[in-house]
């Protein structure tokens, strides 16, 4: 009998999009979880348990093994830093993690960042040669560079329309983020077919 497959599932933004690509590849899993408090659902008609998870902590579950296979931006993957297996790029979710500051910002001896991604932060300006002071943030990034908490932040841009709203700009762009499908390594291997089959499907509805 084909084993049940664990899928750390992130809640919010990229659940819908993700959702609608399982049910693309013929796995007819719910496509709205807004309704329930429920974080484990029982798909046993697909031979698969869903956990929501909050997206950051996705490869923490994955890594452990306590999920077999999840779903999680480029941005996390790269803060994280998380001993998982990466598959597949979904092509969802697509954003930039930039450099952002007010028009008139100048380098400056004393610079400091503000961002959710104080690991991509550090890692980059380090790599710039640019000595700066992260500061971790948790959310509304763009309000530090307006009320003086920082000089810039690091952060996702999509559309533009947080940065044009409040009259910040985009000084460069550090990576290209998109939500993966990653594989707990040892789960990989014990739970190969059904893992496998997984990535098929999805591979054929993205078709790459
Ligand atoms: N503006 C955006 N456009 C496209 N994708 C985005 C955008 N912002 C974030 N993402 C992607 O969606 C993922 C989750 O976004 P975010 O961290 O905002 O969480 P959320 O879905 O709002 O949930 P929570 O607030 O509970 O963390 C990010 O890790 C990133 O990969
Ligand atoms: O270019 P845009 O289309 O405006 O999207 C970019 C915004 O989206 C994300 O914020 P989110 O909505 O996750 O809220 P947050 O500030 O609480 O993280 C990101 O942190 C930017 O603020």
């Amino acid at each position: 009998m084909a084993e049940i497959i664990k899928v750390a599932m992130p809640k919010g933004r990229i659940y819908k999009k993700a959702s609608a690509l399982f049910r693309e590849a013929g796995l007819n899993i719910p496509l709205d979880v807004d309704d329930t408090r429920k974080l484990v659902i029982p798909l046993p008609e697909v031979g698969m348990e869903f956990i929501l998870a909050k997206p950051v902590d996705v490869p923490t579950y994955v890594e452990y093994g306590v999920a077999d296979i999840g779903i999680v931006g480029k941005d996390v993957l790269m803060e994280e830093k998380r001993d998982v297996y990466e598959l597949l790029d979904l092509g969802i979710a697509r954003c930039r993690m930039s450099v952002i500051a007010l028009p008139d910002w100048k380098p400056g001896i004393q610079q400091r960042v503000a961002t959710k991604y104080p690991n991509v932060a550090s890692q980059y300006f380090r790599e710039q040669g640019q000595q700066v002071e992260v500061i971790k943030l948790n959310g509304s990034i763009e309000l530090a560079p307006l009320i003086g908490l920082a000089d810039r932040i690091v952060d996702m841009v999509e559309t533009g329309q947080t940065l044009r709203e409040n009259g910040l700009v985009e000084m460069e762009s550090i990576f290209e983020i998109t939500s993966r499908l990653v594989a707990n390594r040892v789960s990989y291997r014990m739970k190969n077919a059904e893992i496998q089959q997984v990535c098929d499907a999805l591979q054929k509805v993205i078709g790459v």
